[in-house]
């Protein structure tokens, strides 16, 4: 596909002797919207930190278009308490602005508190301005880890409509980590499915009522919101290995762009 901004080739990772990610392979194209999901120390920050150039993989490549722009959405930051630092000082820190902080600020709903003091701001607050100050650059990959960490769930489902919006006004690809979908679904074109390396990836709405997802993430917490479900093919061990004869059959997603593997 021409439209492709980022391509992934067999991406491992090792830490000494531990394996964190093995043969993670998968394309993100403009305007796509993809979703990283997994358990704890699945390996998602290690592979965000290998697409924004953080971490080398051990193996594997990546190979991202010319000119590609990633604005990045941590999932915290320390700011020193006693910094004289508002809202609106703070997005002026941010390098390669190519938008202005008064038309990000109005986009992302924080004008109201642009005179505030960061550290005093709320933590559904704090995830705005990050979100604002991320696509400062106007970046044609916006990189989020846990955007709605700390965060109750009406402000998640407005952060996540305001994450699309994004994406519809500037035209940009959107690669997140969240650890529960039921909020992010309805704003997802693709899921991958991580732990260590890609149980599953495919179109959300091709995959339906699987147990599995539920044993990994539990039940829809409200009504109305929509669930995700995954061909989970196989089980693993404790350490994140795939159990041996638990392999039962390919993932049926014909939209994944990688097919379930060991
Ligand atoms: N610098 C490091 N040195 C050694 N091990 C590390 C390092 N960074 C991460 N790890 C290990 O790699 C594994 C994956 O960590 P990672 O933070 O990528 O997982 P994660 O899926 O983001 O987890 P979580 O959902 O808990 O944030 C963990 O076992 C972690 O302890």
């Amino acid at each position: 596909m021409n439209n492709q901004l980022l391509e992934l080739n067999n991406i491992s990772l090792k830490f000494e002797d531990n394996q964190i990610l093995k043969n993670i392979a998968f394309n993100i194209h403009a305007k796509e919207i993809v979703t990283l999901i997994g358990p704890n120390g699945a390996g998602k920050t290690s592979l965000v930190k290998i697409i924004l150039g953080l971490l080398s993989p051990t193996s594997g490549s990546l190979i991202p278009s010319r000119s590609l722009t990633i604005g990045y959405m941590p999932q915290k930051i320390q700011i020193d308490q006693t910094l004289p630092l508002n809202v609106k000082r703070f997005l002026r820190l941010a390098p390669g602005r190519k938008l202005t902080i008064q038309s990000v600020m109005a986009l992302t709903g924080i004008e109201r508190i642009a005179n505030t003091p960061i550290q005093s701001i709320s933590g559904g607050e704090l995830q705005r301005v990050l979100l604002a100050r991320a696509i400062l650059r106007k970046p044609d990959l916006l990189v989020l880890d846990e955007p709605a960490q700390g965060v109750d769930i009406s402000g998640q489902n407005e952060l996540y409509n305001l994450i699309r919006d994004i994406r519809e006004q500037f035209g940009c690809a959107i690669f997140m980590v969240s650890h529960d979908l039921h909020l992010v679904m309805a704003a997802t074109d693709k899921v991958i499915c991580l732990n260590q390396h890609i149980c599953c990836s495919g179109h959300p709405e091709q995959v339906s009522n699987d147990p599995a997802y539920l044993d990994l993430f539990g039940p829809a917490t409200a009504p109305g919101f929509a669930v995700y479900h995954h061909h989970h093919d196989h089980e693993h061990n404790v350490h994140g290995d795939v159990v041996p004869g638990t392999h039962a059959h390919a993932c049926e997603d014909p939209h994944a762009h990688t097919h379930c593997k060991p």
